[in-house]
């Protein structure tokens, strides 16, 4: 307990998963902390990012299987009952919100207060207008969706990944704009749940931070959801069309061409929430895309405030934001220096998912090994064979990063960032036991593909043809 006045070791401001992990860490090592949220504890990826678009998948998922349940000699006919389904995605995140409450939180040690935290000045900010001292701090006020400076876009009542989540009816026709995570992901689950979707991206391809076969696998299934992929466009204006219905209007491209939607989800990346915090008071200095700077320590350009989740510029992912938020605080409280993780295993949530982490898979100078879902018997037996598993590898066999695609991609990931983390080579892999027909299977038969390389290669073919000959050599003396 603080004494009234007196300033806590840790402020933390901001109650996502960097704040809360944060302020958990800080309590656990006995330091005295403050948690500041202005909304709700749990933060984005609660309320309105991972756990409802996951619930959301889960729907859709069920939504697809049966709409091609005959190929396995099944018949199912299907409704779509929407606002159920927009229901039970709100059930999943009651079930979870109480983990983060700030009820839950005060019960484990960790001092909540509600409110908009401002800093007034070195060791000073203030919730809602009432000053707290401070010895240190972690900044993690999250990031909000981007809007672009498109002309007309302020008209239309567009969604975003923080509105999505109170439809009731899904728009017949949705456009959306960016096939990043949030825009195949959502947009996948819409088509799958009866929306006429396009996905807009103005890169040559969907996913572009993947591996181009991962985006093209990808980019197939959502063809086969019937959603309309059109990459490389670039949007001029956006339309209203009220007389069609609020939210509806036309995206005018700078080819001329339109296309019409009834609602339009907007899905361009994501900005720190950097502003209107009073950082530049207390010499927090941020990077020309608007995210705070942090050494490998997290530190700030502030000895005494550090950073974690996605304010900063490392990948904006819930599991970053955790071990990030960890990190930073055990740095402040014990004045030590460990160092940020900067290998980050990611999963796209699409079917097929895209998991990966590490080096390149494409295009890198490192050895690439694939196996293609073809010759993965679980992947047959599914009737998924669409997708792979694939490792970059260096010269010493080591596993530098990994792109799997299919079904349960982001399980099968585990393995391969275990590989990774430990410095492990094929050979280690492909010594290990997988049990038989798993999807892991692709990684072994991977790691095998590969260590049989190795032993092809002209040396070690020497080198075994020479034990086998001494071995023979030995079994015939003994015989005679
Ligand atoms: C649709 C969607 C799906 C996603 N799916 C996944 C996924 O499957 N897997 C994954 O790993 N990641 C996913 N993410 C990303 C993930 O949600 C974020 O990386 C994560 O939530 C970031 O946590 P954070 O603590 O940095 O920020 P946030 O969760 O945004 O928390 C910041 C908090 O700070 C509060 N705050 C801001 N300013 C102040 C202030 N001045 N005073 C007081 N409080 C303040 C905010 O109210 C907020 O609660 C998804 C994101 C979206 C949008
Ligand atoms: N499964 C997951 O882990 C998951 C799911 C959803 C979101 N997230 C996190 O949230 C972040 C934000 O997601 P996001 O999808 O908004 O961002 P994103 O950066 O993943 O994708 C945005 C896409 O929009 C495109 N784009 C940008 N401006 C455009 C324009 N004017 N017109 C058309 N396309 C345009 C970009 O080229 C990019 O492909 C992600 O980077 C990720 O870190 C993670």
């Amino acid at each position: 307990m603080t004494a009234p006045g007196a300033p806590v070791d840790l402020l933390v401001l901001g109650g996502g998963t960097a704040g809360i992990v944060a302020a958990k860490t800080a309590v656990s090592l006995g330091a005295s902390t403050l948690l500041v949220e202005r909304e709700r504890t749990g933060g984005d990826c609660l309320w309105t990012g991972c756990v409802p678009s996951k619930a959301l998948l889960a729907a859709a998922h069920q939504a697809a299987a049966a709409r091609t349940a005959d190929r396995f000699g099944l018949e199912v006919t299907l409704r779509v009952d929407f606002a159920r389904v927009m229901d039970r995605v709100q059930q999943a995140i009651a079930e979870i919100a109480p983990i983060d409450s700030p009820e839950t939180l005060r019960a484990a040690g960790v001092p909540v207060r509600h409110g908009q935290g401002v800093f007034r000045g070195e060791g000073e900010v203030a919730v809602d207008g009432v000053p707290v001292r401070y010895r240190q701090a972690v900044l993690a006020m999250g990031s909000a969706p981007t809007i672009p400076p498109l002309p007309g876009l302020a008209e239309v009542d567009y969604l975003t990944s923080d509105s999505f989540w109170s439809l009731r009816e899904a728009p017949r026709r949705l456009a959306v704009l960016g096939a990043g995570s949030i825009g195949c992901e959502l947009g996948q689950a819409m088509a799958r749940l009866g929306s006429e979707v396009t996905l807009v991206e103005n890169a040559e391809r969907i996913l572009p931070r993947e591996d181009p076969a991962a985006a093209a696998a990808v980019a197939r299934s959502l063809r086969c959801d019937g959603v309309r992929v059109q990459t490389g466009a670039r949007v001029a204006a956006v339309h209203a069309a009220p007389a069609e219905g609020a939210g509806a209007g036309r995206l005018q491209f700078e080819d001329g061409r339109e296309i019409a939607f009834d609602r339009l989800l907007v899905a361009v990346g994501r900005t720190p929430r950097t502003s209107g915090a009073g950082l530049e008071r207390i010499g927090v200095a941020c990077d020309d895309r608007g995210h705070i700077r942090v050494d490998g320590h997290l530190r700030t350009t502030n000895p005494r405030i550090w950073a974690a989740g996605d304010l900063t510029g490392h990948p904006q992912f819930t599991h970053v934001a955790a071990s990030h938020g960890s990190l930073a605080a055990s740095n402040a409280v014990l004045g030590v220096r460990r160092r940020a993780e900067t290998t980050v295993p990611r999963v796209t949530y699409t079917h097929p998912e895209v998991a990966a982490l590490g080096a390149a898979t494409d295009g890198s100078d490192l050895r690439v090994v694939t196996r293609e879902h073809t010759d993965v018997d679980r992947a047959v037996t599914e009737g998924e064979t669409d997708g792979f598993t694939r490792l970059a590898v260096d010269s010493s066999g080591r596993v530098r990063g990994a792109t799997i695609v299919g079904p349960r991609a982001g399980e099968t990931l585990g393995e391969a960032a275990l590989a990774v983390a430990r410095g492990m080579r094929t050979r280690d892999l492909a010594g290990l036991m997988h049990p038989y027909p798993t999807w892991n299977d692709g990684l072994g038969g991977a790691a095998i593909a590969d260590a049989r390389t190795q032993l092809d290669a002209p040396l070690a073919r020497r080198a075994v043809r020479l034990i086998v000959g001494s071995r023979r050599r030995w079994l015939d003396r003994r015989a005679t």
